[in-house]
């Protein structure tokens, strides 16, 4: 039996996240899977509860799962409250307890979606890119940080460090996944200003030294940026940093119509996994009942994939996802001219029943 622990949040998490939940009844039920479900409060909602975005009684559920489905946390309500008590800082928490290092960000623009990104179809389409983001180190969580006062003023300050160790077992991840894609990886940093990023350099071509069918290349992070939206097809793997990744995977999102369909996977040592979407708790439509919930449904699938190890059940709910799309129904972040504008329920119902008659 696989215990899968599910974790709403606030904004709209709750509802992507009920979405995800019919569409993993409908798999366990179609594909016999031995999987028990339990919940727990996390974020804003967790602080309105227990005073505290990761509660103790979460961190052991959490603990005890052999995967994490999650929504999102944080908004307005919570932004002004004490520091460690804000939402945020709990899902930090959360990823650091759980050693969840590897955030995998798979950015794929479904033919049905050529239009509804941002870029020309021409420039999209056929992408296929993989972001490998460390996320238990790096500047999220370098000390000292904080804001004091100095010479009269008030001054910020964090603290960018990674451990050799810390980059080379990301940049293995980043090369053994590669090494089942196009075998191309590049990393990204500012060597040119910042020392930490200078030696993620040298760790992460020391440790290429081990993959010789491995074509790696390096690019500084504003270039980087820039030629994710010039020529985004140019990338197979991209490895970068925890601050680098959270950005750069914003970006490729709207290469593939919007964040509403960019899901993930943050994996420890073992395969242990948090899933949720790359997107956070949209105040500005929560409760409207009109977010994509596809990468969370999609953040599902990799859950099957990489932790529960059912590569098939994966594919049937991204094929599911696909034929839901081939039937034109689109949230409002992806509609475009010709299709059926659907709310979050409508959709994840249609995948749901896609999923049972397949
Ligand atoms: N992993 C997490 O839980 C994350 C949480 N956050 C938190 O979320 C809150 C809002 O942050 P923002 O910067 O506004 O980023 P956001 O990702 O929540 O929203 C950015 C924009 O994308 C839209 N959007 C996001 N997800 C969508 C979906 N599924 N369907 C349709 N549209 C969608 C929103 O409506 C908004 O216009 C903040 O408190 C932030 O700290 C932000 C990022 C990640
Ligand atoms: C702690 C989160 C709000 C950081 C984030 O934006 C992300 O992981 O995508
Ligand atoms: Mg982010």
């Amino acid at each position: 039996m696989s215990k899968v622990l599910v974790l709403p949040g606030d904004g709209i998490g709750p509802e992507i996240v009920n979405e995800a939940v019919k569409v993993l009844n409908v798999a366990k039920e179609k594909f016999g899977l031995e999987v028990e479900l339990d919940e727990a409060l996390v974020g804003g909602a967790a602080v309105d509860a227990e005073g505290d975005p990761l509660p103790e009684s979460t961190l052991a559920k959490a603990r005890a799962a052999d995967a994490i489905l999650f929504g999102s946390i944080g908004g307005p309500k919570w932004d002004a409250i004490e520091r460690d008590k804000r939402p945020e800082r709990g899902l930090l928490r959360l990823r650091s307890s759980l050693g969840l290092f590897a955030n995998l960000r798979p950015a794929i623009l479904f033919p049905q979606l050529a239009e509804a990104s941002s870029l020309k179809p021409e420039v999209v389409s056929g992408l296929d890119i993989l972001i490998v983001r460390e996320l238990t180190g790096g500047i999220y969580f370098g000390q000292p940080r904080g804001i004091k006062e100095e010479n009269g003023e008030r001054v910020g300050f964090n603290t960018y460090v990674y451990s050799e160790s810390e980059m080379r077992r990301i940049a293995k991840v980043a090369f053994e996944l590669a090494m089942k894609r196009d075998k191309r990886v590049l990393s990204v940093d500012k060597a040119n200003v910042l020392e930490v990023t200078e030696l993620w350099k040298e760790v992460v071509t020391e440790e290429a030294k081990n993959y010789p069918e491995i074509e790696l290349s390096h690019m500084y992070v504003d270039n980087a940026a820039m030629q994710l939206v010039r020529a985004p097809k140019q990338f197979d793997v991209i490895v970068t940093g925890n601050l680098f990744g959270d950005i750069l995977s914003d970006e490729a999102a709207m290469l593939t119509g919007s964040i509403g369909m960019l899901p993930s996977a943050s994996l420890d040592e073992n395969r242990k996994g948090l899933y949720e979407p790359c997107h956070g708790s949209a105040p500005d439509i929560a409760g409207q009942g009109i977010a994509n919930p596809l990468a969370t449904i999609m953040s599902l699938a990799m859950l099957m994939r990489y932790s529960l190890e059912r590569g098939d059940v994966a594919d049937a709910i991204e094929a599911a996802v696909e034929s839901v799309l081939d039937k034109g129904l689109r949230t409002a972040d992806i509609h475009t001219e010709g299709t059926r504008k659907v709310g979050t329920e409508e959709m994840g119902s249609a995948v749901a029943e896609a999923l049972a008659n397949a």
